[in-house]
């Protein structure tokens, strides 16, 4: 065991891992450290290699190369003691429709061969919320308290790190809060928890992120250091017909991306003074332009499309 990752309070320290399916490199040279009792958020783009860092990360999936400490056991040799101390919420978990909450918890807890099974199930409906409903049929439930039999099923065999897969896709907002209200208290119980969402409001309720775009890390830290360090310029513009407004802004001076939120276009670049310039030109007059605070959904953009810019010329190199 690697008492170094112990020491230094990490539930995951992982450097230089690499993964190729067939030709394709899908997580690339990827270092990624989180804190133990931490929330860290994973986000990316569809097929950017989330679930399979998650899956390299706790020992299921074994890296091309690189090295690491989960919960400071190494992932390439002691992956059963790292599956004993890890709940991993896949985005597909599978319950039984005709089977009760309880039931559904107590049939889980028989299949790891739990020597205290009745304890923990109670204990998992209790620390869910979901004593009340425990008879009800799991097929019977809303999408938001399956994800929550998930996740106590995830809980009973008391793991310290969760790695949850995109837990709350399709969850409506008032279960997702919910949800991550629950998340909160188990982190201040000291259970360290990764998780990957798409979702902006979610990765703003974590303590930590990490961005990945086409397997490659592009940032990670507090929601603040993230934004900080793509050092972007944001103006924010309101008015008539923002949409030709829009068309007009693509491709000229200091204009990196331009994205609708509501009735307003935020128009963003790393050159701000080129960018100021352009819209005292092109933005006129019956338009209110103000400089705005850079957020996230701003940043991830510009990363994504950043990312995907590299790509195409990569392709476009190769052939
Ligand atoms: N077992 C596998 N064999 C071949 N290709 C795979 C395998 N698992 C994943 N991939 C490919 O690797 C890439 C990354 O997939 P991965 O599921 O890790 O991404 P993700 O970021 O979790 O995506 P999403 O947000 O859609 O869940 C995708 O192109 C996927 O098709």
């Amino acid at each position: 065991m690697n008492t170094t990752a112990n020491g230094n309070g990490l539930a995951i320290d992982v450097r230089g891992l690499n993964k190729h399916f067939g030709d394709k490199h899908v997580v690339n040279d990827l270092s990624m450290q989180v804190a133990r009792g931490e929330i860290f958020g994973f986000l990316g783009p569809n097929g950017s290699g989330k679930t399979t860092s998650i899956r390299m990360m706790c020992g299921l999936l074994t890296p091309d190369s690189g090295t690491g400490t989960c919960l400071g056991y190494d992932i390439l040799t002691e992956s059963d003691e790292i599956k004993r101390r890890v709940g991993y919420m896949t985005q597909k978990f599978s319950y039984w429709d005709d089977l009760s909450i309880r039931e559904n918890l107590d049939f889980v807890a028989r299949v790891y061969g739990m020597p205290n099974r009745r304890e923990a199930v109670e204990r998992a409906l209790e620390d869910l919320g979901l004593a009340t409903r425990s008879a009800q049929l799991a097929g019977a439930l809303s999408g938001g308290w399956k994800q929550r039999l998930a996740l106590a099923a995830c809980l009973l065999h008391e793991p310290e790190l969760l790695l949850l897969d995109e837990p709350t896709a399709g969850v409506d907002p008032k279960a997702r809060r919910e949800f991550w209200e629950q998340l909160h208290q188990l982190a201040a119980r000291g259970i360290s928890v990764l998780v990957s969402t798409h979702y902006m409001d979610e990765a703003e309720r974590c303590h930590k992120l990490a961005y990945i775009a086409y397997g490659r890390l592009l940032a990670q830290g507090t929601a603040d250091e993230v934004v900080a360090s793509q050092r972007l310029s944001t103006w924010s513009v309101e008015g008539d017909d923002l949409a030709t407004l829009s068309a007009q802004l693509q491709g000229a001076p200091g204009v990196e991306q331009t994205v609708a939120f509501g009735t307003a276009l935020h128009v963003t670049g790393r050159d701000a003074q080129a960018l100021a310039d352009t819209l005292a030109r092109l933005a006129g007059p019956g338009r209110r332009i103000e400089q705005a605070q850079t957020s996230l959904e701003d940043v991830f953009i510009h990363m994504m499309s950043g990312a995907e810019d590299n790509m195409a010329r990569k392709k476009k190199e190769a052939s």
